[in-house]
């Protein structure tokens, strides 16, 4: 079995409750017609019953449930509980309303905060930021995580490199310039990452235009910091840089560029300078390698909530609806 058939397995194993919020979306809903048709998890749309089922023409979502939040009788208890959280911030209930029913973000997020779902999957229509900024404000950080990030499961067809063509590329869609310490606590979060979705031992390069000193350069020098503070902090974890692609995932390159690495050439966990690289690089392999790519994917939000790209096709939501209930069922 491929990487998204184990993924369906495990979710359809422990079934989970996922809200989606984008039901003015032909693709979100094509794909919570199969999501429901193959069991892999609950669904909550979120909209207006008669428009949800003009989208829907031809699709069999009987199985899902419909909210309307203009309609629903927990909209007060909602709007109480984003004012509790957002109360800091002067959130007031008058606004938390209009938020919670104009927009469905905040609405999917809210129920998730509140325990009504176990997971939003969003962005098929709006913009990363938009997606992403409602859950970094309402549901924060995981106990123990400062830095939220955001990766791509990458699968390359016929590929002998990585997990027999499964990579992880972080951070890919959230953090926009991180700077050393950062870089370093996306590898440890990347790391976990791929241990409980790939089930297999993460090998995690740090990615630079440079292999071991072969070019001088400030952004070369944050790379080697970031790679020093990772193998610090991660002690158990199979971590070298700074690493060219080549170097991270070729053997017989890596073996040239980096004698002496037991991480070169056997990378599948990518760690990118930044999110112009990581962005750039998931998508080329995307659109030009064939590759299954399901994303952004958060690590580190309290309760899982995940991106797509705009560019998705509905197969895309469905492997990321199945992620997000796995991860809603790892403790
Ligand atoms: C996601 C994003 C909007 C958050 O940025 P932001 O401008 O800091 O947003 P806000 O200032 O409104 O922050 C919202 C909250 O999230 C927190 N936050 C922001 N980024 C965070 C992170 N990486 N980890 C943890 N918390 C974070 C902030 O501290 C803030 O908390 P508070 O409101 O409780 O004080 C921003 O990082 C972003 O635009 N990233 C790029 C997304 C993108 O375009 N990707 C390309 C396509 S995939
Ligand atoms: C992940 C990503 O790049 O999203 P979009 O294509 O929607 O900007």
């Amino acid at each position: 079995m491929g990487f998204i058939d184990v993924i369906k397995e495990r979710a359809k194993n422990n079934k989970k409750t996922i809200v989606l919020p984008e039901t003015g979306d032909r693709r979100t809903l094509e794909a919570a017609s199969k999501i429901l048709a193959e069991g892999i998890a609950n669904l909550i749309l979120v909209g207006n019953k008669d428009a949800i089922a003009k989208e829907a023409d031809g699709l069999d979502l009987s199985a899902a449930t419909i909210i309307d939040p203009s309609q629903t009788d927990k909209l007060q208890t909602y709007i109480d509980l984003l004012v509790e959280v957002r109360k800091s911030k002067g959130m007031t209930p008058e606004q938390a309303k209009e938020l919670l029913t104009k927009d469905y973000l905040y609405f999917g997020v809210t129920m998730v905060k509140a325990g009504d779902a176990d997971g939003m999957v969003a962005g098929a229509v709006n913009s990363t930021a938009n997606v992403l900024r409602p859950s970094l404000q309402i549901l924060k950080t995981a106990p123990g995580t400062k830095l939220v990030s955001a990766f791509f499961v990458i699968v390359v067809p016929n590929c002998e490199f990585g997990a027999d063509g499964t990579f992880i590329f972080s951070d890919s869609g959230l953090v926009q310039n991180p700077n050393s310490e950062e870089l370093a606590a996306i590898a440890g979060s990347s790391a976990k990452s791929f241990e409980t979705l790939v089930g297999k031992e993460p090998i995690v390069a740090m990615l630079s235009h440079s292999t071991k000193g072969s070019a001088a350069h400030a952004d070369v020098d944050k790379v080697v910091e970031a790679t020093r503070i990772a193998k610090e902090l991660y002690p158990n974890v199979k971590i070298d840089g700074e690493f060219q692609l080549d170097a991270a995932i070729v053997p017989s390159v890596g073996a040239s560029k980096a004698p002496g690495s037991d991480i070169a050439g056997k990378a599948n966990v990518l760690v990118f300078p930044d999110l112009d690289a990581g962005n750039i690089g998931y998508k080329l392999a995307q659109r030009l390698a064939k590759a299954e790519a399901y994303g952004p994917i958060t690590q580190g939000i309290a309760r899982p909530v995940n991106d797509l790209s705009r560019g998705c096709s509905a197969d895309d939501i469905v492997g990321v609806i199945a992620i997000t209930a796995v991860q809603a069922s790892i403790k």
